[in-house]
C-alpha cells in the first residue's frame, strides 16, 4: 500500500528515527528541535522518536547529553517529561544487519505493529550513509506508511563524489522521500527573499543589470575551529559554506519569477539560473587562513588555525573564502555576485547587500552614494534600504539614511523558529520546498570542483589574516574591483538588533 501525501494522515502514527542519536547534531539540533516542535503541538499525534548509534546509551543519558540545549521553561516540565516518554534509543552497528534488524523490532512495537509514517534522519558522518541508507532500505521501511529520508551535508566533496552519493540514493529512494538539507533555506529571511523580489513592484522592477551594480552574500563567524578542525581540514570554508548556504541565497535573489510556489517551479528555476554561471576561476577568488591574535583574550582568539592540535601542520585548507560569480543571463550579464565567507572573523553575520548603481547625471556636487538594499539574515533579522534625503532644517545639504524594517522593533510578538524546525515540520508535511534537489547539488558543483581541485592540486597558499580580523585585505579591493563601492560615510542611529530567536 503506498500512503504518500502533503497532509498527516489522520491518526497513523509517525515515527522520527535519529542516526547519530549519541553525536553532536542530534545533541545540539536535532533533539531540542524536535522537543520545541512536540511543546508547540506542531507534530501529528502520535509521533515518538527512536535514536540509534553505536554506543550504548539510556533515554536518561541521552536527555542528560542534551539538557543544555532544550531551554525548558519551568512551567513545561510536565511537557518535557512526556516528551522523553515518548523516546527509544537502539545501539548497533552502522554496517551489520543485526543493528536494524532490532531498530525495526523496536519501531514496530512503538507503532503496535500498526501502518505508521517513518522519517529517518541521518545525523552521521558521510563515510557510513552508504551502508546506513542500504540497511534502512533493506530492513527498516514501513511498509504500508510513507517513508522520507532526512540527508545531511556533506553532499560529496566534488562532482563525482556526488553524482556517486546521488546516483546510490536514487537507486533506493525516489527524489520525492529525500530531503537533502541546507538549514539556511530554513531562516527566516532567506524564506523571505522569495516573497521581498516577488512581492514588491517597486523591488522586481529594478532586479537587473540596467539598476543593479553587484551584489555582495556574507557569512562571518567570530570563532575558529576550536579544537575540532579535523572534519573542517578535509572541506575547508569553500565546500563548508560557499559551496551550500551562499549558493542558495544567490539562487533565491538571482532566480527568474517560477511560474507558482510549487516547489519544483522553484527549484526549476533555481537550477536554471545556477546553469547560467560560469565555473568559478582562481583569479576571482582571495583564499585565507586565520592566524593566532597574540594580543587575544582568550586562548581561542590567540590560536591560529595551523596550531589545532587536529590540523594538518602545513595544511593549505582555506577559513575564509571570497569567489566572484558571473551570471551570463539577460538579467544579469556584467553584474558580480560576490559571495564571502569566513571563519574567525570580527562578527558573526550573515547578510545580503543589493547595491545599486550610481545616480546618472547627479546635481548634488558629487555627494549622493548608492542605493543599498540590506537583507540581514543573523542576528537581528532586519530588512533596510539605505537612500539619500535632504538633511532636515534649514539646510539643502544631503544625506545618507534608511529605511528600515527591523524585525524586534516591527513583530516585536512573533515567534521566529530556528531554520531546523521549520525544515523538520516541511519533512512531517510533505514539502520539499526548501529543500535541495538533485540537479541543484549537480550544477553546484559544476561551479566549484574546478577551482577545488585547482587549490588542492596546486596547494595554494591562503593569505593570512589575524583572529577577530575583518579577513586578508586583498578582499575589500576585489569587492572594489568588482563594482562594489564601500564609502564609509553611512551612520546608522538606531539601536542594533539582536537575534530572531525566542526560545
Ligand atoms: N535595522 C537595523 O538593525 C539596522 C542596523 N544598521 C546597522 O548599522 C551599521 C552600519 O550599517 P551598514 O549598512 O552595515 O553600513 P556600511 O555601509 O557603513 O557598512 C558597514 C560594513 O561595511 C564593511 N566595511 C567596513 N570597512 C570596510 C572597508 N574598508 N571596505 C569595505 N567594507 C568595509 C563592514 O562589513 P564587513 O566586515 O562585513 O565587510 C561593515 O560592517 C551596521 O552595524 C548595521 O547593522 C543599519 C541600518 C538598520
Ligand atoms: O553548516 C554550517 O553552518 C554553521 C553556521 O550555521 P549558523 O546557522 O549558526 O549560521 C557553521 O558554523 C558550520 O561550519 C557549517 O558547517
Amino acid at each position: 500500500m503506498v500512503c504518500e501525501g502533503t497532509h498527516f494522515d489522520g491518526k497513523i502514527p509517525h515515527t522520527f528515527v535519529i542516526f547519530g542519536a549519541s553525536g553532536d547534531l542530534a545533541k545540539k539540533k536535532i533533539y531540542p528541535t524536535l522537543w520545541w516542535l512536540y511543546r508547540d503541538d506542531l507534530l501529528p499525534k502520535p509521533t515518538k522518536f527512536c535514536g540509534y548509534a553505536r554506543s550504548k546509551l539510556s533515554i536518561a543519558k541521552l536527555k542528560e547529553n542534551c539538557k543544555q540545549y532544550m531551554k525548558v521553561q519551568a512551567h513545561e516540565q510536565t511537557k518535557y517529561e512526556e516528551f522523553w516518554a515518548l523516546n527509544e534509543y537502539v545501539a548497533g552497528s552502522y554496517d551489520g544487519r543485526t543493528g536494524f534488524e532490532l531498530l525495526n523490532q523496536q519501531l514496530e512495537l512503538m507503532e503496535n505493529r500498526n501502518k505508521a509514517n517513518r522519517i529517518f534522519y541521518l545525523a552521521l558522518p558521510p563515510s557510513v550513509f552508504e551502508e546506513v541508507t542500504v540497511n534502512i532500505k533493506q530492513i527498516c521501511m514501513s511498509v504500508c506508511g510513507w517513508n522520507r529520508v532526512i540527508v545531511e551535508k556533506p553532499f560529496g566533496r566534488d562532482d563525482v563524489s556526488s553524482k556517486a552519493l546521488s546516483d546510490h540514493l536514487a537507486r533506493l529512494f525516489d527524489e520525492e522521500q529525500l530531503y537533502r538539507i541546507d538549514h539556511y533555506l530554513g531562516k527566516e529571511m532567506v524564506q523571505n527573499l522569495m516573497t521581498i523580489r516577488f512581492g514588491n513592484k517597486i523591488l522586481s522592477s529594478t532586479w537587473n543589470r540596467e539598476n543593479i551594480a553587484s551584489v555582495l552574500i556574507t557569512f562571518k563567524e567570530p570563532f575558529g575551529t576550536q579544537g575540532r578542525g579535523g572534519y573542517f581540514d578535509e572541506f575547508g570554508i569553500i565546500r563548508d559554506v560557499m559551496q551550500n548556504h551562499l549558493l542558495q541565497i544567490l539562487s533565491l535573489v538571482a532566480m527568474e519569477k517560477p511560474v507558482s510556489c510549487h516547489p519544483d517551479d522553484i527549484r526549476d528555476e533555481k537550477v536554471k539560473v545556477l546553469k547560467s554561471i560560469e565555473a568559478l576561476q582562481l583569479d576571482d577568488m582571495v583564499l585565507g587562513q586565520y592566524v593566532g591574535n597574540p594580543q587575544g583574550k582568550t586562548e581561542d582568539e590567540r590560536t591560529g588555525y595551523l596550531d589545532d592540535p587536529t590540523v594538518n601542520k602545513d595544511s593549505s585548507t582555506p577559513t575564509y573564502a571570497l569567489g566572484v560569480l558571473k551570471i551570463n543571463n539577460e538579467r544579469w550579464q556584467g553584474v558580480p555576485f560576490i559571495l564571502r565567507c569566513g571563519k574567525a572573523l570580527n562578527e558573526r553575520k550573515a547578510e545580503v547587500r543589493i547595491q545599486y548603481q550610481d545616480v546618472p547625471g547627479d546635481i548634488f556636487e558629487g555627494n549622493t552614494k548608492r542605493n543599498e538594499l540590506v537583507i540581514r539574515v543573523q542576528p537581528g533579522e532586519a530588512l533596510y534600504f539605505k537612500m539619500m534625503t535632504k538633511s532636515p532644517g534649514i539646510t539643502f545639504d544631503i544625506e545618507e539614511t534608511e529605511l528600515d524594517l527591523t524585525y524586534e522593533h516591527r513583530y516585536k510578538d512573533s515567534y521566529l523558529p530556528d531554520a531546523y524546525e521549520r525544515l523538520i515540520l516541511d519533512v512531517f508535511c510533505g514539502s520539499q520546498m526548501h529543500f535541495v534537489r538533485s540537479d541543484e547539488l549537480r550544477e553546484a558543483w559544476r561551479i566549484f570542483t574546478p577551482i577545488l581541485h585547482r587549490i588542492e592540486k596546486d596547494h595554494i597558499r591562503p593569505l593570512s589574516y589575524q583572529y577577530g580580523s575583518r579577513g586578508p585585505k586583498l578582499a575589500d579591493r576585489k569587492c572594489e574591483e568588482n563594482n562594489f563601492q564601500y564609502s564609509g560615510s553611512y551612520k546608522w542611529h538606531g539601536s542594533k538588533g539582536t537575534s530572531g530567536t525566542n526560545h
